[in-house]
């Protein structure tokens, strides 16, 4: 146990200590990662293609393991073999895949809500207001009994959150939530983010997505956190975003947005 807590003892909502990890062709995605996330803190993972994002994110619930370092939620360490652990891992940490379709396989919305939660063991009445709550906090309740392949690619991201809410995790990671949406999608989808009472790993290439909603934005680079601090500031920092391969999109000033979000 790290025992890492905080001024009132409470532990990280996520600490990863020293993270290594290389694939089997020998290629070192991670290099010795350190990342400690506050409980409901929103934190948006930036970095160039190859970085190493994924790689982290799938360390977050044990799906990847065995290079090296430790990975800690809410104090429970995520340790593979320890088949008990790794549930109440997957349980905390939701992760949202970049493709819905990745996630929604059943008949209709309320089914592929209802999944998840079903599989811990939940029935009747308990499990009907699991599904009620996660599509309502997704804007999703009237598409309950909808084919989930027949709604827009926007509303299968939605419910694709939801899938993952209603096991009401700790931690929600989402991969690129804002590709392929509409700017009133993604706007939406950025209201019901903020509202959730989860804390939020975003990976994104989306970097005013990541100014409006992360307060907090962290680096990766060839495996290492090269850069950690407050979204605004990295942003701004032409050189960082540079060296980085980070390109904010034309004529975006990120101290006017964050100005005019918070006057
Ligand atoms: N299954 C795999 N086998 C071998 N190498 C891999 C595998 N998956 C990823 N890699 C390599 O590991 C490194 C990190 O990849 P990763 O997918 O974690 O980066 P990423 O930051 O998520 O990139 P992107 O922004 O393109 O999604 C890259 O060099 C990649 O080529």
């Amino acid at each position: 146990m790290i025992n890492v807590t905080d001024s009132a003892g409470q532990p990280p909502a996520l600490h990863v200590a020293g993270l290594r990890f290389a694939y089997p062709d020998g290629r070192e995605a991670l290099r010795g990662v350190d990342l400690t996330l506050a409980p409901g803190e929103r934190v948006a993972l930036l970095g160039p293609n190859g970085a190493g994002k994924t790689t982290l994110v799938l360390h977050l619930n044990g799906i990847l393991h065995g290079g090296g370092g430790r990975v800690e939620i809410s104090g429970l360490p995520v340790i593979p073999r320890d088949r008990a652990a790794i549930a109440e891992i997957r349980r905390r940490v939701g992760i949202v895949f970049q493709d819905p379709d990745d996630q929604l396989f059943m008949p209709t919305v309320a089914e592929d809500v209802a999944f998840g939660p079903a599989n811990l063991g939940l029935r009747g009445a308990e499990l009907d207001a699991r599904v009620d709550e996660a599509l309502a906090a997704v804007g999703m309740s009237e598409h309950r009994d909808q084919v989930p392949h027949h709604l827009s690619f926007g509303q299968r991201r939605r419910v694709a959150v939801a899938t993952v809410l209603a096991m009401r995790p700790e931690i929600l990671v989402l991969d690129e939530p804002s590709s392929n949406l509409d700017p009133a999608s993604r706007r939406e989808l950025a209201e019901i983010l903020e509202t959730l009472p989860v804390t939020l790993l975003m990976v994104t290439h989306d970097l005013p997505y990541a100014l409006e909603l992360c307060p907090r934005s962290v680096i990766l680079d060839a495996g290492r956190i090269a850069a950690d601090g407050e979204t605004t500031s990295l942003l701004a920092d032409r050189d960082l975003m540079r060296g980085h391969r980070l390109e904010l999109p034309f004529g975006f000033d990120p101290i006017a947005a964050a100005a005019s979000r918070h006057p």
